[in-house]
């Protein structure tokens, strides 16, 4: 069996030596003709794998490590009986810490507090869905708009027009799509964003081209009350950098990219494979992930709680790392404004999730118990 795989896959050998001979390339470069006696074709989100790139290759079988699924043309590998796996959920929490960190940054600089703030969910998936029990864990207040949900189960869902009515922090997650009942292609338009309550935090770290990019730009520009926080972008590599100098927290499409995704993404998309071709899986992810940096974190039960809470998150993740490297890498012209989008996400360092951490505290202090369960980090006696 050939396999090509894009470089930026970890673990690659440790997982998939045992199938056969394994070639890399960077994502972008995957082309047609570099199909040539590929039988398994591993991706990232980079490479747009459709009729195009496929058709008369020898490819049975397409993974892509991510989340996302709006690069694969789904309906020509149903049609071309091409076997496929994404990685549902791999690097979800990853996406839940940035925006914790977002919000974190946003309220110190505004001098807010957060629990004084309204929650919009748009998306309840994998990454909406386990934001949503973080924000509630927390008690703060979150309203959620799931439209596809809503008809199939009962819950209380409100409207994206109630989210834009009531809701100053709102925070996508839904998947890219262009057609079907709810479309995300720039959900929020010149319109929808034009109905952001005053001081509305916009946080988008879905797809870029679920919100109108120039719209974004030229409402900045004209209401310094708004906040955004943007990782991805419409058109990336390529990024806008007059909207980027207008966010609070910009980052290049990193805020899945903890440690701990990336490689569920690898094992997940293993266990795929080992499942289209009959295969008992012998790799277990857990013997191949390192232990995290920060073992334990302690606390006095006399800790201030939102004090508790910042140091939990930034002690494990603080976007606004990312947020600097980003903007130092947009300093350069068009060409080395793309090449540095590419690099970081390549040579990004390693980052664990924060439900990994564990935490002490000497004493009683049930609100402080509360901030532990809602991260989800452990809590030892
Ligand atoms: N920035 C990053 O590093 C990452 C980005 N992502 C992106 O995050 C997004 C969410 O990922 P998941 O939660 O895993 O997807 P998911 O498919 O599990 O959940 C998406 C949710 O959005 C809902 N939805 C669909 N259309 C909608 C609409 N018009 N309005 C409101 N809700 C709608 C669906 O019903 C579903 O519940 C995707 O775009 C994914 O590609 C995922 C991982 C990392
Ligand atoms: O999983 C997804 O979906 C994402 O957006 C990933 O974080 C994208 O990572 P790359 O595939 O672009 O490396």
């Amino acid at each position: 069996m050939h396999i090509l795989a894009d470089e930026n896959i970890p673990l690659v050998d440790e997982f998939f030596a045992g199938f056969g001979e394994i070639r890399r390339m960077p994502g972008r470069s995957i082309n047609r003709a570099a199909l040539e006696n590929v039988d398994v074709l591993l991706i990232r989100s980079v490479t747009r794998v459709d009729r195009e790139m496929l058709e008369g290759s020898a490819v049975r079988f397409v993974g892509t490590c991510t989340i996302g699924t709006d690069h694969l043309d789904l309906d020509y590998f149903e049609q071309a009986g091409i076997e496929w796996a994404s990685a549902p959920g791999c690097n979800a929490r990853g996406v839940v810490d940035y925006v914790l960190g977002s919000l974190l940054a946003l309220a110190e600089v505004r001098g807010e507090s957060l629990p004084r703030r309204r929650f919009g969910v748009v998306g309840a998936g994998e990454v909406g869905g386990r934001l949503l029990e973080v924000l509630r864990g927390l008690g703060w207040d979150v309203r959620v708009c799931d439209p596809p949900r809503q008809v199939r189960e009962a819950g209380d869902f409100v409207s994206l027009d109630e989210i834009l009515a009531e809701c100053d922090v709102i925070s996508l997650h839904t998947p890219l799509t262009l057609g079907g009942d709810w479309p995300t292609f720039h959900l929020f338009d010149q319109a929808r964003l034009s109905r952001l309550r005053p001081g509305t935090w916009l946080i988008n770290a879905s797809r870029g081209a679920v919100v109108d990019h120039a719209a974004l730009r030229d409402l900045l520009l004209q209401r310094p009350d708004l906040e955004a926080v943007l990782d991805v972008w419409e058109g990336e590599p390529q990024v806008d950098v007059a909207l980027a100098s207008l966010c609070h927290i910009a980052t290049p499409h990193i805020a899945g990219y903890s440690l701990d995704g990336k490689l569920r993404g690898t094992a997940q998309i293993y266990a795929a494979l080992c499942a289209a071709r009959g295969v008992e899986p012998a790799i277990e992810l857990a013997q191949l992930m390192p232990g995290p940096a920060l073992t334990e974190l302690a606390f006095a039960s006399s800790a201030e709680p939102a004090e508790m809470l910042a140091t939990l998150c930034r002690a494990v993740y603080d976007p606004r790392r990312d947020d600097a490297d980003f903007r130092r890498s947009l300093l350069g012209d068009e060409a080395q404004r793309r090449a540095g989008f590419d690099l970081l996400r390549k040579q990004y360092p390693p980052r664990r999730e924060i439900d990994g951490l564990k935490v002490r505290i000497g004493g009683h202090n049930p609100a402080l118990d509360t901030i532990i369960e809602a991260l989800g980090a452990r809590l030892l006696g």
